[in-house]
């Protein structure tokens, strides 16, 4: 993938958004990745805002500014705006509510399929691993139709554990590693006009 730590100097922050059902578990990550402990959420109403350098892996010292918007479906109009032109996008499921499944599905593929999100990165999140039942990463990428999104989309399925933070530096370094290549993919398409 080239040498990471020659991009750093062209990043200033990157802008990512983390939906999900209700109880995924994004504010759980959201904070993990903020204090590097486990803090005990409530439900969000609305949305969580927070400024991030990572501390761990590969994207070590990259900056993030986060947008953990709420999953209740009443909250879920929300997503459009929260979601328009980001760096990433983060999704976080739920991998032993497999009766919602479907539900995360459909509103996966409407997210991605917005005009203004169509090529932006996507970390899946397969939280709570740590449950007994919890599903394989094969069987939520097949739940959710990974492979029907469009293939401008680039993704990445990462198991986790938000309790423990297990997971999400490995997720962290996938999703900053296809935003990397997109910009340099727009950087040489803006070169070629
Ligand atoms: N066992 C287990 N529980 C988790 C994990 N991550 C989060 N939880 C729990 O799941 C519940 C919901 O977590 P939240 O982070 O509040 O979920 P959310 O996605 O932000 O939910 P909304 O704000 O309603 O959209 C909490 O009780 C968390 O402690 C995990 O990896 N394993
Ligand atoms: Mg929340």
């Amino acid at each position: 993938m080239g040498n990471i730590s020659s991009n750093i100097s062209s990043f200033q922050s990157l802008h990512i958004v983390m939906l999900g059902l209700d109880s995924a578990g994004k504010t759980t990550v959201l904070y993990r990745l903020k204090f590097n402990e486990f803090v005990n959420t409530v439900p969000t109403i609305g949305f969580n805002t927070e400024r991030i350098r990572l501390s761990n892996g590969a994207a070590k010292g990259i900056s993030c500014h986060f947008w953990d918007v709420g999953g209740q479906e009443k909250l879920r109009p929300l997503w459009k705006s929260y979601s328009r032109c980001t760096d990433g996008i983060i999704y976080v499921v739920d991998s032993v509510d497999s009766d919602r499944l479907e539900e995360a599905k459909t509103e996966l593929h409407k997210v991605t399929k917005f005009a203004e999100n169509l090529g932006t990165p996507l970390l899946v999140i397969a939280n709570k691993q740590d449950l007994p039942k919890s599903l394989a990463v094969s069987e939520i990428e097949r739940q959710l139709a990974l492979q029907e999104l469009s293939p401008s989309t680039p993704y990445h399925v990462q198991p986790a554990c938000a309790i423990i933070g297990e997971g999400l530096t490995e997720g962290m370094d996938k999703l900053y590693e296809m935003i990397l290549k997109r910009r340099k993919s727009l950087k040489q398409k803006k070169k070629q006009r």
